[in-house]
């Protein structure tokens, strides 16, 4: 069966913590914004996704675009299953890697292999699945014998190194991933993103968050454009992109502000 992606009127909030919440209520209610809203126990949430619906089958290159706070990392989020909706769902098939933070569930204490082992039985990995991933985890984050250290006595590229080896060395038929990943030092980048780039061949259906629009053009078939946590526009990227470049974010700052 090919892969698919689709989501349903997908809505996530996170709740507000301040010492006076009574204060936070009113300032929040004054300052007319429609993010902010209180959920049934009375606490102040932000609603970080509003109603958001789309589906992706095989073959599919999403992008996701938006001004900072739109809601893309908390989408790509709630797709991989680390953010539990309030109301919609997420119905996957086809196994996900996400690619948003190397350092996800890597233990300090333990040895780069010892990570990798972990990290391979939480995928539901067999071992021998296994031992070919630390080959090639080895291999490509050549990290000679630190690799049987503690990641604790890791530089922070180091962990760089490791993180992505670990995280892109297992190919997925649904690949979500963030931005940040194509950042980082020039040396390995350029060794990394020919391998970043056989990954999203390989994968039948990509999610991908960024700021820049040469990524979207290159790489996408579809774009979101996100816009204070719902859907602004989305459509092919010679539809979106232009539009989401040209917009005047001064004037749609203004807007928000004075809550029309
Ligand atoms: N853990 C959290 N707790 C509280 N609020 C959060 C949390 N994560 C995100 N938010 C809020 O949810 C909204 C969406 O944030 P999100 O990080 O998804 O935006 P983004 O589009 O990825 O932004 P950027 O381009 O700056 O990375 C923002 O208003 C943000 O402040």
């Amino acid at each position: 069966m090919a892969a698919s992606l689709r989501v349903d009127e997908l809505h996530v909030t996170f709740p507000l913590y301040h010492g006076d919440t009574r204060t936070l209520r009113k300032t929040l209610a004054s300052a007319a914004s429609s993010r902010f809203e209180q959920d049934q126990q009375k606490r102040v949430v932000v609603q970080a996704l509003r109603g958001i619906s789309f589906s992706l089958k095989a073959g599919d290159r999403l992008g996701l675009v938006g001004n900072n706070g739109a809601g893309k990392t908390t989408l790509l989020r709630a797709l991989a299953g680390i953010y539990e909706p309030v109301r919609g769902r997420v119905t996957a098939h086809g196994e996900i890697n996400a690619l948003l933070d190397t350092n996800l569930g890597m233990n300090l204490d333990l040895t780069g292999r010892e990570n990798i082992g972990l990290r391979g039985l939480h995928a539901g990995l067999t071992r021998s699945r296994i031992r070919e991933i630390e080959q090639d985890v080895e291999a490509f984050a050549d990290l000679g014998s630190f690799l049987d250290m503690p990641v604790r006595t890791y530089s922070s590229g180091m962990v760089l190194r490791l993180g992505f080896a670990m995280a892109t060395s297992i190919r997925p038929r649904i690949l979500l991933m963030d931005e940040w990943f194509l950042a980082g030092d020039a040396s390995f980048m350029s060794k990394a993103r020919d391998r970043l780039e056989e990954l999203v061949r390989q994968a039948e259906i990509l999610v991908i968050s960024t700021h820049k629009p040469e990524i979207v053009a290159a790489w996408c078939t579809h774009v979101l454009w996100l816009e204070n946590g719902s859907i602004r526009l989305q459509g092919p990227p010679d539809e979106v992109l232009p539009a989401y470049l040209g917009h005047d974010v001064q004037a749609d700052a203004a807007m928000v502000l004075s809550g029309d």
